[in-house]
């Protein structure tokens, strides 16, 4: 098995546990599930959980690897974790902030270049010189997908990563990370819109009150009956003409 495995993984803040033994089915590589759910269900604190910066109990696999006994530069190497909010990036700039991403894990040959690159590739380019706290919400998100994307991780777990996006960089990320999930990564996403999710993801997993609530492609998830349990909303979802997923809320049910 050469994707991520998550088997009774529990996952708290202090003695509050928010991700209570949680199973999924393993999630391969080539393919994005994203990862759904109303707010504070637990989808960052389970992405934290998966990227080792919250203790956890259970199992997180990758292939043959526990993911908890990784030492540092190991699980640097192994995976790319984008926060929802890119952390202070002090005085830095956009292009050192991605190099001293990449040098997380002990690879300090070549970063200048492995950086450029990425952000190249991202059409932030232009922004390298710029000081990252000068940067608008969007630009910055860009930023972090490239810290992300730098270390040539095999496992990418995206917080939000389209949420301060506008029509056109939401196509443009979501294109990259499909052209990188395509490459043979695992790729794992936080995406609230469901529409979009519908658009890009191979599985859907919708978490609720931190616990799996339902898993599948996105047409066995997304139905009227999930979207009343786990959200409240009365909904229909329909195929426009392209035979795209299209959620329509009606309103809020009682
Ligand atoms: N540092 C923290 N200490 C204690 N509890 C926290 C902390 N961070 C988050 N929580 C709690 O964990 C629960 C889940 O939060 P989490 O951020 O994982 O939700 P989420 O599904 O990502 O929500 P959203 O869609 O709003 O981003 C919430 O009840 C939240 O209050």
């Amino acid at each position: 098995m050469s994707g991520l495995l998550i088997e009774g993984l529990t996952v708290s803040y202090g003695r509050r546990r928010i991700v209570e033994g949680l199973d999924l089915p393993p999630l391969m590589p080539g393919e994005i599930t994203v990862l759904a759910g109303p707010n504070a269900a637990g989808k960052s604190t389970l992405l934290k959980g998966i990227a080792g910066l919250l203790p956890t109990r259970g199992r997180v696999m990758f292939g043959d690897r526990d993911l908890a006994a990784l030492s540092a530069g190991d699980r640097a190497r192994t995976l790319g974790f984008m926060p929802q909010t890119l952390p202070s990036g002090a005085a830095l700039s956009v292009l050192e902030s991605v190099i001293a991403a990449r040098s997380a894990s002990g690879e300090g040959a070549g970063a200048d270049r492995a950086a450029m690159a990425v952000l190249e590739r991202l059409g932030i380019g232009p922004l390298a010189l710029d000081p990252l706290d000068r940067l608008s919400g969007g630009q910055r998100q860009m930023v972090g997908l490239a810290q992300a994307l730098v270390r040539d991780p095999a496992l990418l777990l995206l917080d939000e990563p389209t949420s301060a996006l506008d029509m056109a960089r939401q196509v443009r990320l979501l294109t990259e990370v499909r052209r990188v999930a395509a490459e043979g990564r695992v790729v794992l996403a936080v995406l609230h819109d469901l529409a979009l999710a519908a658009q890009w993801a191979d599985r859907i997993a919708v978490l609720h009150k931190g616990r799996l609530h339902s898993f599948g492609t996105p047409a066995e998830v997304v139905t009227p009956a999930m979207l009343a349990e786990v959200y409240g909303v009365e909904a229909r979802v329909e195929r426009c003409s392209r035979g795209r997923l299209m959620v329509l809320i009606d309103g809020e049910t009682v």
